[in-house]
């Protein structure tokens, strides 16, 4: 992994964001960042356009400053939440590795499907130290489908092998897609765009649920289970975590801070996708995971990719003379797939990333 501190020619420290770097700002300034702000969203659908319009800006004040923030009263129920843990627990626990291994992302064109915990170092993106398992979109979870195909199959388990697994899944996709819809109308409206403006990204949308599971002890390994320091590639993530303190983000003082489980919410942050449509203004934040609890840890990232064919070129009111283009264009599924790749599969990611900043 490259450095994610780095000290410029005029002497400034700089911290990674996924696309480019930002300067490292002092303690002392007033935007530094300690914890994460708490959005309470309860009025995100509010009649009352001024209403909603403050929840908005909010949440593009934490996009804009932080990559990170958590959402209170969101409106999923309590019942999808714990079936969605209880299902991953099922999922991980119930099949064994021979089952799920049917089911490889390697095997699949746009990796949905499993990856097994791998203690190799040199894998294209590092150790793999934790499991997951992937499913894309499908209009079957979607009451506002625009088309009846799916952008690749999923592969699901049978009805046989786990009763209720897909029903509840899939129940549980469909409440996370469409918060992140919601979440993109309030990144319009905060920005002072027409409200419905990002709807065209998210019609048939590039996006993964993932379930993860980060064991308490990885065999044959004395280190915590984890995810090494990334950006998401993709809109927005919606991340759903158990109660185990593990995740911590990056913050824009260059320190890591914790991300802890707040009962009821869900952290939301921004990835490469939005930087890009925004020219740098949301930022894309550097986060892992380190599970020391030695105990099982469940996450369930929700991420939402533009449609593929979407162009991820900075919208024109991001451009000024000041602010010229930062990022090549190219289209969400060419951005997102060769993202992945670089994850699930062979190249390396810097490849990407040197291709893609654009040089000043
Ligand atoms: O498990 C988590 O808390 C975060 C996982 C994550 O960052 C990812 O899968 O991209
Ligand atoms: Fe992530």
């Amino acid at each position: 992994m490259t450095d994610i501190i780095r000290t410029n020619p005029d002497g400034y420290q700089e911290v990674r964001t996924g696309l480019g770097w930002r300067r490292v700002l002092s303690p002392n300034s007033t935007e530094a960042t300690f914890s994460l702000p708490v959005i309470d969203i309860g009025d995100i659908d509010h009649p009352d356009r001024e209403r909603r319009r403050s929840v908005a800006r909010e949440i593009c004040n934490a996009a804009a400053n932080v990559g990170f923030f958590y959402v209170s009263n969101h409106g999923v129920p309590e019942r999808v939440i714990k079936s969605i843990f209880s299902e991953s627990r099922r999922f991980f626990n119930e099949l064994s590795l021979e089952e799920k291994m049917q089911y490889d992302t390697e095997k699949h064109e746009h990796y949905y499907g499993y990856y097994p915990i791998n203690l190799d170092p040199s894998l294209p993106a590092g150790a793999k130290l934790n499991e997951g398992i992937n499913y894309g979109y499908e209009p079957s979870i979607d009451p506002r489908a625009v088309t009846s195909e799916n952008n690749g199959d999923n592969w699901w388990p049978s009805e046989k092998r786990l009763p209720g697994y897909v029903k509840n899944v899939k129940e549980y996709m469909s409440h996370a897609l469409a918060l992140s819809r919601a979440l993109l109308r309030m990144f319009a409206l905060g920005l002072d765009l027409e409200e419905g403006s990002f709807d065209y990204l998210a019609t048939k949308p590039y996006s993964i649920l993932k379930m993860a599971h980060y064991p308490g002890v990885l065999s044959g390994s004395e280190e915590p289970s984890s995810i090494r320091p990334h950006t998401d590639y993709e809109l927005l993530t919606i991340l759903l975590q158990d109660d185990i303190p593990s995740l911590e983000v990056l913050s824009n003082t260059g320190r890591w801070i914790q991300a802890k489980p707040i009962p009821g919410t869900f952290v939301v942050n921004i990835g490469d996708s939005m930087a890009m449509l925004t020219n740098g203004l949301f930022v894309s934040t550097m986060h892992r995971v380190l599970n020391h609890s030695k105990r099982d840890r469940y996450s369930v990232p929700f991420f939402l990719g533009a449609n593929q064919e979407a162009e991820l070129k900075a919208l024109e009111q991001f451009v000024t003379p000041d602010q010229p283009p930062k990022f090549q264009p190219m289209t969400s599924g060419e951005y997102v797939r060769r993202s992945l790749q670089a994850v699930y599969s062979k190249p390396n990611i810097e490849i990407i990333r040197e291709t893609i900043e654009l040089q000043g």
